[in-house]
C-alpha cells in the first residue's frame, strides 16, 4: 500500500467492524467514563477487547507491519506504552524480529526504578524506536512515552496507534516534541462512527449525543454537570 490513507481504508474499516462485534465501543451519557486525562466523556473505546481474539491481534499486527513498510520506517526497537500498547508492540516486534521494550507512565519507586523496561544497556544508544500505542485521545500518555524514549537516547520519529480520536489537541501536544514525532493511527473516530452507523450500532439518541459531544468534546462534561477529575 502506497500511503497511510490506503492502510486506513483497508485496515481501519475492518478494525471498526471488529470493534463493533466485540462491543468495544460504549456510550454512557448518564454516567460518563473518566478518561486518562480526567475528562468525563460519554464514549469509551475499549481496544483491549481486541486481545480476546487471536485473529484480531494478528490483524492489528499485520496492519502495523504494513504501516511500517509504507512509512519507510527502519526501527531497531519496538516500544509499547504501558499497559495497552504492550501486547501489540510484542506481536509486532515478534513479526519484525526486533527487540521489544515498554514505557511505564513513570519510573518505578522500587527495584531498579526503571521507566523503560526491556533494555539490556542503560539507554537505547541512539537507535530508532517505534512507539506503539493502543489509543490516542489527548496524546498526553503517548507524548510522555516519547519524551521518556528521547531522554533514554532513543530516536522516535513515529508513534503508531490502533485508534485516534483525531482531536486537534493531540496534534498540538505532539507538535511540542523535539525532535519531531508524528502520530499515525490505523483507525480514526470519523471512520469508527461511519461504520457504527452503517452497522446500525448507534441508536438515534446515541447519534445525537455523539454529534453534540463532537462539537466540544472537552467542554461536554462541564456542560452536563460532570467536571474534569484531578
Ligand atoms: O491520549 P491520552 O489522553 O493520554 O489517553 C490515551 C491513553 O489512555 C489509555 O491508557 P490508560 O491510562 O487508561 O492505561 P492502560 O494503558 O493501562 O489501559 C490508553 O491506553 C492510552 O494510553
Ligand atoms: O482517553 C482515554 O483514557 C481513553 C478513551 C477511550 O475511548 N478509550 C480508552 O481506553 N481510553
Amino acid at each position: 500500500m502506497r500511503t497511510l490513507e490506503d492502510i486506513q481504508k483497508h485496515y481501519g474499516r475492518e478494525l471498526a467492524r471488529r470493534a463493533m462485534e466485540l462491543e468495544a465501543v460504549r456510550l454512557s451519557p448518564e454516567e460518563p467514563f473518566t478518561w486518562a486525562s480526567g475528562y468525563r466523556m460519554p464514549i469509551y473505546n475499549d481496544n483491549r477487547r481486541f486481545l480476546a481474539e487471536a485473529s484480531a491481534r494478528a490483524y492489528i499486527c499485520e496492519a502495523f507491519a504494513a504501516a511500517v513498510e509504507t512509512l519507510g520506517l527502519h526501527p531497531r526497537n519496538i516500544a509499547g506504552t504501558a499497559t495497552a500498547g504492550i501486547p501489540h508492540a510484542t506481536t509486532l516486534a515478534d513479526k519484525l524480529g526486533l527487540p521489544l521494550s515498554y514505557v511505564r507512565s513513570q519510573g518505578k519507586d522500587h527495584g531498579m526504578k526503571q521507566q523503560i523496561e526491556g533494555l539490556t544497556r542503560p539507554t537505547y544508544e541512539g537507535v530508532e524506536v517505534l512507539l506503539i500505542e493502543d489509543l490516542i485521545s489527548t496524546g498526553g500518555s503517548s507524548v510522555a512515552a516519547v519524551n521518556a524514549i528521547l531522554a533514554a537516547d532513543g530516536r522516535c520519529p513515529v508513534c503508531l496507534a490502533i485508534f485516534s480520536y483525531g482531536f486537534p489537541a493531540s496534534q498540538e501536544t505532539f507538535s511540542q516534541i523535539r525532535p519531531v514525532c508524528t502520530p499515525y493511527s490505523l483507525l480514526e473516530y470519523d471512520t469508527l462512527v461511519d461504520v457504527a452507523h452503517e452497522a446500525g450500532y448507534v441508536s438515534e439518541d446515541g447519534a445525537r449525543i455523539l454529534a453534540d459531544w463532537r462539537i466540544d468534546p472537552f467542554g461536554w462534561g462541564e456542560r452536563h454537570g460532570f467536571p474534569k477529575k484531578g
